[in-house]
């Protein structure tokens, strides 16, 4: 059965469809990728999955409906998301921030307990050892990772990650797969929206392709990266061609 799925879902923003009459299904243990050019509509199916934005047409976790719950009622269920933008309360420290995250997902079941489980996920992100640093002080990538951390200390079931690895150096972004595997590994469905395709296709099992907010394609890495939609509306002519000579030097 589906952990989450999404059945005709659209979204308007007055005369703009954002999303239009979207299908998705995603399994337990998924890591599903979402792309498509700017605008396409992916930042605004993971508001509308988590009730930061009201859409049209039903949302199912499991067996129940969450269209129309509030941010925090969706968040309790298990569902965390990350934010394209990284916005840490920034004279905060990591840990207070994390701390501010856990009480939002599972309301105050007292402070010694909040701070356990904020240490632990900053522990698993690897920043165990500055969480008294305050936020402003983290590099980008210590804040992508602080934002990872306060979503993981929700201890979600399904984790919407949106953009987690924009701005990172290559390295960086090794280290930030690296991580979202283990979270994987941990039992944790994903749906990542992401613009580097390496990452995509090293990451994702299935990738759904959006575009002017409708569904234009969905399938395995291989499939997604031959698809002549895609291709037009998304990956472009060249990228095509690398993929295809790649595919030829490995014969
Ligand atoms: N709150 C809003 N009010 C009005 N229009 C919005 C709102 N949120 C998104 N939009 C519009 O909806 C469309 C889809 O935007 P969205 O941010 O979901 O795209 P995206 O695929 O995530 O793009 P990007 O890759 O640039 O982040 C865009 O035209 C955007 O301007």
């Amino acid at each position: 059965m589906s952990v989450l799925r999404l059945e005709q879902v659209t979204c308007r923003f007055d005369g703009l469809v954002a999303l239009d009459n979207v299908e998705l299904s995603v399994e337990a243990g998924e890591i599903v990728g979402l792309i498509g050019p700017n605008g396409a509509g992916k930042t605004t199916l993971v508001n509308v999955v988590t009730g930061a934005v009201r859409g049209e047409g039903p949302i199912w976790f499991n067996d129940k409906r969450i269209d129309g719950k509030r941010p925090y009622q969706v968040a309790r269920l298990g569902i965390a998301r990350t934010y394209q933008t990284v916005q840490p309360f920034p004279e905060m420290s990591a840990l207070e921030n994390v701390m501010a995250a856990v009480v939002f997902a599972a309301g105050a079941n007292g402070i010694k307990e909040a701070e356990s489980q904020a240490a632990d996920a900053l522990s698993f992100v690897g920043l165990g050892d500055v969480r008294h640093m305050r936020a402003s002080e983290l590099t980008l990538a210590g804040r992508k990772r602080l934002e990872l951390a306060k979503s993981l200390a929700m201890k979600p079931k399904v984790l919407l990650l949106d953009e987690v690895n924009a701005g990172l150096n290559p390295a960086e972004i090794d280290e930030a797969l690296a991580l979202i595997r283990r979270i994987a590994e941990q039992g944790v469905t994903i749906i990542i929206i992401e613009h580097l395709m390496k990452v995509v296709m090293s990451l994702c099992g299935r990738i759904v392709v959006l575009h002017h907010g409708a569904k234009i394609a969905e399938g395995t890495p291989a499939e997604i990266s031959q698809d002549e939609r895609v291709i037009d509306a998304y990956l472009g002519a060249r990228y095509a061609r690398a993929r295809a000579q790649e595919a030829g030097s490995n014969e």
